[in-house]
C-alpha cells in the first residue's frame, strides 16, 4: 500500500490507465519538467549486457522524450545526465559517458535545430574533457536563438556545489561593498544559481524506483511535485510521461498556502 502512495508501480497486478495526448492537453501542462534518468545500468544487467548498452539505450530515450515534451508544449525539460558524484564510477564507464553528449549532438542536433529546441547546460563544464565541452558549447551556440523547448542538461552538476558557489559569490559582493546582508533574499540567491534564467521545476520524475534527490536541484525543487516510478529509464516511454503529467494535473498545488 505504501508503495502505491509514493510511486507508480508497474507490475503484473497493476493495470495502469492509458492516457492519450488529448486527455493531457485538456488541463494545464507543467511548464518545467525535470527528470532523474536512473536505471540504465540495471537495464543492461537484466539483459546480461555491458552498462554502456544501458547508457546508449537511455540516450535514445532522451531524444524520444525531448521530441514528445516539445509536442506537448512543455517549455523546459531538465535532464540529470551526469552528477558530480559520477566521477567515482569506473574509468572506462566515465570515459564512455563523456562521449555521449558528443554522440547525441552529432546525431540529433540537426533535428533539435529543426524543432526549434534551445540547448542549455547546468554544471561545472570546466572540469569536462575538452571534446565533451566543445560539443556542448557548439550546441548551446547553434541553438541560442531558438524559442521552443529549453532542453537543459545537468552535466557534471551537483546542487550543493551550486549553492556553495553562489554563497561564495554573494560573500565576495558583500566583502567589496556591492551588497549588504539585508539584500540577501530568496530571489537574490536564486539569481546566483546556474538555473537563474529558468523557472523552478513544476514536476520532477525519477525512474528506477529510487526515492531520493541525489543532489539534484535541491533549492529549485522546494515546491515541485514528485513522481517516482519503478520503470528503468531505457524503458521509459511517452505513455509514462503522460502518466506522470496526469498525476501532476490531479494534485492540488497550494505552494504552502491553504
Ligand atoms: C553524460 C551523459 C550521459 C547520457 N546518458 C543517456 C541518458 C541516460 C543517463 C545517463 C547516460 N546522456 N544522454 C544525453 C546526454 C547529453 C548531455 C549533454 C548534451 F549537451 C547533450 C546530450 C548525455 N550525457
Amino acid at each position: 500500500m505504501f508503495n502505491k502512495i509514493w510511486k507508480n508501480k508497474e507490475d503484473e497486478s497493476s493495470s495502469p490507465l492509458v492516457y492519450t495526448k488529448e486527455d493531457i492537453l485538456q488541463h494545464p501542462i507543467p511548464k518545467h519538467v525535470a527528470i532523474i534518468m536512473d536505471g540504465n545500468g540495471r537495464w543492461a544487467k537484466k539483459r546480461a549486457l555491458p552498462r554502456a548498452a544501458g547508457h546508449y539505450e537511455g540516450m535514445q530515450v532522451v531524444r524520444k522524450i525531448t521530441r514528445f515534451a516539445n509536442e506537448l508544449g512543455i517549455k523546459i525539460l531538465s535532464l540529470y545526465a551526469f552528477s558530480t558524484e559520477n566521477w567515482k564510477r569506473p574509468k572506462s564507464e566515465v570515459e564512455y559517458l563523456m562521449k555521449l553528449p558528443e554522440q547525441f549532438l552529432t546525431t540529433f542536433l540537426p533535428e533539435l535545430i529543426e524543432e526549434n529546441v534551445n540547448v542549455r547546460v547546468i554544471g561545472n563544464t570546466e572540469q569536462l574533457p575538452e571534446h565533451t565541452r566543445r560539443a556542448v558549447e557548439k550546441a548551446i551556440h547553434e541553438t541560442k536563438d531558438n524559442t521552443g523547448l529549453i532542453l537543459n542538461f545537468a552535466l557534471n552538476y551537483g546542487s550543493r556545489a551550486e549553492i556553495t558557489y553562489a554563497m561564495q559569490q554573494i560573500a565576495k559582493e558583500i566583502q567589496n561593498g556591492r551588497l549588504s546582508p539585508e539584500q540577501i533574499t530568496e530571489e537574490l540567491v536564486s539569481s546566483y544559481l546556474m538555473t537563474k534564467d529558468l523557472t523552478d521545476p513544476d514536476l520532477l520524475i525519477r525512474t528506477s524506483g529510487e526515492i531520493r534527490l541525489s543532489n539534484f536541484m535541491l533549492w529549485q525543487l522546494a515546491y515541485t511535485e514528485f513522481w517516482f516510478t519503478d520503470v528503468l529509464w531505457p524503458d521509459f516511454t511517452e505513455q509514462h510521461l503522460l502518466e506522470a503529467i496526469a498525476a501532476f494535473q490531479k494534485r492540488n498545488r497550494r505552494f504552502g498556502g491553504v
